[in-house]
């Protein structure tokens, strides 16, 4: 449970909740106890056509005879002992004799002590004594009632909060993720574990702190008056506990692997769909929904076999916590029974009490074992929770602790305006050890210049930005702006400078004018305006429902793929960045569009580092220099014009026109 104490750690600092809770819980426990308490009364007074009163009359003049039995016993016992000298028998007939004397005096006492308030303040026939029994145990539970609604809301604020935290700890982990470990990972396994691993953390501490709080306390309240009404009675009947202790531990190692797998096969199952439902539209095109669906059932029947195991051991748990309470009750009653049935204080040569257990006594003694028994079920059935909850949230604390590999360093140099150039110096990056993407690469590109980089697939040209954006570092060589080594800057502060837009551009649920402002949130509407204009996206706002205000959908799902390139564009506009990366940023967009916005970005790109990448001429036609990357090295750099006249590329502008 290393994990999850780890998150009841964190749950802590609502220290003040916990403590009313705490409270709230021993009222509980109390009531709970009083209740329980009320076999009693029943038993003793009702049932023998008493009333209160009149049964404490008449413990009274009981105590009172017994009291004067038991002296008279004593003195002759005294007499005795002091005629034979050291006899052992004498003795401890002497001793037990004492010590009921002692104990019927001090109930003698206590009868008295209580009668005053009794007096005339209790109802004088039987029925009246079960009526007011009765309003007693209604008030008890209404109490009890006002208690769990209090408990349940301090138990949901108290997890909820801690959710909270997790929750928040989680997409701050998430985001300082480093691209490299999120590529391994992927974003469905972490929606997975942000969903699913957290759910049943929230209910593993709604189950400690709702049920495994109430329930341990309620014990120990009956615990305790088992205890008042013989202990070695109760220790007697507690010796079966270890050996359920030992039986219900084997069992939870099961549940735990189970559990373990469990959770494993939800992953699995909840990742597949999310993959499968995200990209409907392929699997419909090659007609592939059988496949998708086999490939789902067979995750979903892995996950029924495990959730069958994972019942069969939680199955376990319940009749063995029964079986053990039933052997503790049998056990008492067997005691019990032979200490009333003889009337003696002693069990196989063991004082078991001061004073003969009575009929009513033992029953008390049995209604408190049933007391413990049911809130010891309950404890049982959260085990499998907390099991849970902590398989869940050994897998949050392992993603939480990942440390990224972009770090910011202790003393970061700053990063002027970007003015001068960039520099590639002898970067070798490698994705994994099989394969390097970039070798010992060298590249300049002063400030000002629009850069179009061109090669065949895979041939690292995104890695080139990405490098550049301090997705991921090199592992040999540097990558400088303006002389600094971006290395030994704040992410944040290199990325501060720049703006992408990439082929399959991301948009937020929200409206048109939303995620062009996304780019610069300080952006004012003539900002947004021209940058629309410029990006050309108040060509199509016509046709749109609500102009700038129509929300675009799920990830821009409602808008077709050149318009989602335009409002991509218009954010990079509005951010005004000093480095521009174009990775096929109008690859969408019709060719009549595309002339216009080159038209337009050819002033705004003058005062910025621009860097394209595409595999359409008249995308190179903004180029003032072509670098070809042939397997991660430069196989050409030549002026946007040179490149032109060698491969014989002539731009079609009347076809534009
Ligand atoms: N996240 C990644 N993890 C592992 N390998 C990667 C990753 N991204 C790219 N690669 C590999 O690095 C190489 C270069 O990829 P990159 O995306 O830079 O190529 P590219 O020139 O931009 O290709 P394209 O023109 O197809 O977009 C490829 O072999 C690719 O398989």
């Amino acid at each position: 449970m290393i994990n999850f104490l780890r998150v009841i750690k964190l749950s802590l600092v609502n220290k003040w909740k916990i403590t009313a809770l705490l409270v709230n819980s021993l009222i509980i426990g109390l009531l709970w106890g009083c209740s329980i308490s009320a076999v009693y009364p029943f038993v003793e007074v009702v049932f023998s056509g008493n009333t209160i009163e009149t049964w404490l009359v008449s413990e009274i003049e009981k105590t009172d005879e017994k009291i004067a039995e038991l002296q008279i016993t004593c003195s002759d016992l005294k007499l005795k002992v002091g005629d034979s000298g050291n006899s052992t028998q004498l003795r401890n007939e002497l001793d037990t004799h004492s010590r009921r004397l002692i104990a019927e005096e001090k109930a003698n006492q206590l009868y008295r002590t209580v009668m005053p308030w009794i007096e005339g303040r209790v109802p004088q026939t039987p029925f009246g004594t079960l009526v007011f029994v009765m309003s007693t145990l209604i008030m008890i539970t209404i109490i009890k009632g006002v208690c769990l609604v209090l408990n349940s809301v301090l138990v949901a604020q108290i997890a909820q909060r801690t959710a909270l935290v997790m929750r928040r700890q989680f997409y701050s982990s998430a985001v300082k993720m480093d691209q490299l470990t999120i590529d391994q990972k992927g974003t469905s396994a972490m929606q997975t574990m942000l969903i699913y691993n957290l759910n049943l953390v929230t209910a593993g501490l709604i189950s400690l702190y709702g049920k495994g709080t109430r329930e341990p306390l309620k014990m120990l309240v009956c615990l305790v008056l088992a205890a008042c009404i013989s202990w070695k009675l109760l220790l007697l009947t507690m010796v079966v506990a270890p050996i359920a202790g030992f039986v219900i531990n084997r069992i939870s190692q099961h549940m735990r692997t189970a559990a373990q797998r469990e959770l494993g096969g939800i992953a699995g199952v909840l990742q597949s769909t999310m993959e499968s439902l995200s990209a409907l539209r392929t699997v419909r095109i090659f007609n592939r929904e059988r496949t998708e669906k086999a490939r789902f059932n067979r995750f979903s029947k892995t996950l029924y076999n495990l959730g069958v195991k994972q019942a069969f051991f939680d199955s376990l748990l319940r009749p063995t916590t029964e079986l053990a309470g039933m052997v503790c009750v049998a056990i008492a009653l067997l005691a019990g029974g032979y200490l009333v049935l003889n009337d003696t204080t002693h069990l196989l040569g063991v004082r078991m009490s001061d004073r003969p257990m009575t009929v009513s006594s033992v029953f008390l003694f049995f209604a408190m074992l049933a007391g413990i028994s049911e809130p010891a079920r309950k404890m049982s059935e959260i085990y499998n929770t907390l099991v849970r909850a902590d398989v869940s949230s050994k897998g949050l604390y392992d993603f939480f602790e990942v440390e990224p590999e972009i770090q910011t360093p202790k003393n970061p140099s700053q990063l002027p305006l970007h003015s001068k150039g960039i520099r590639f110096k002898s970067v070798n990056f490698a994705y994994n050890l099989k394969q390097i993407t970039l070798k010992r690469l060298d590249l300049i590109i002063p400030f000002g210049q629009t850069v179009a980089l061109i090669g065949p697939n895979g041939s690292g040209k995104s890695t080139l930005i990405n490098l550049l954006a301090r997705f991921y570092d090199p592992q040999w060589g540097a990558v400088l702006i303006d002389g600094v080594d971006i290395k030994n800057v704040n992410p944040r502060h290199v990325r501060k400078q720049m703006a992408m837009v990439t082929q399959d551009p991301v948009l937020f649920k929200g409206t048109v004018l939303e995620n062009i402002q996304y780019g610069n949130m300080n952006a004012t509407s003539d900002d947004i305006l021209r940058a629309a204009e410029m990006a050309r996206v108040t060509d199509f706002l016509d046709v749109l429902p609500k102009g700038f205000d129509t929300m675009v959908g799920d990830r821009g799902n409602t808008l077709s793929g050149g318009q989602r390139q335009r409002i991509a564009l218009a954010r990079a506009i509005v951010a005004d960045p000093r480095i521009l990366f174009l990775d096929e940023a109008t690859s969408q967009v019709d060719v009549a569009s595309e002339q216009l916005i080159h038209d337009s970005l050819k002033q705004f790109l003058k005062q910025r580092t621009t860097i394209i990448i595409s595999h359409r001429p008249a995308t190179l036609e903004i180029a003032d220099r072509v670098i070809v990357l042939e397997q991660g090295q430069i196989e050409e750099d030549l002026s946007s014009t040179e490149y032109f006249e060698r491969y014989g590329i002539k731009l079609d502008r009347k076809r534009v026109a």
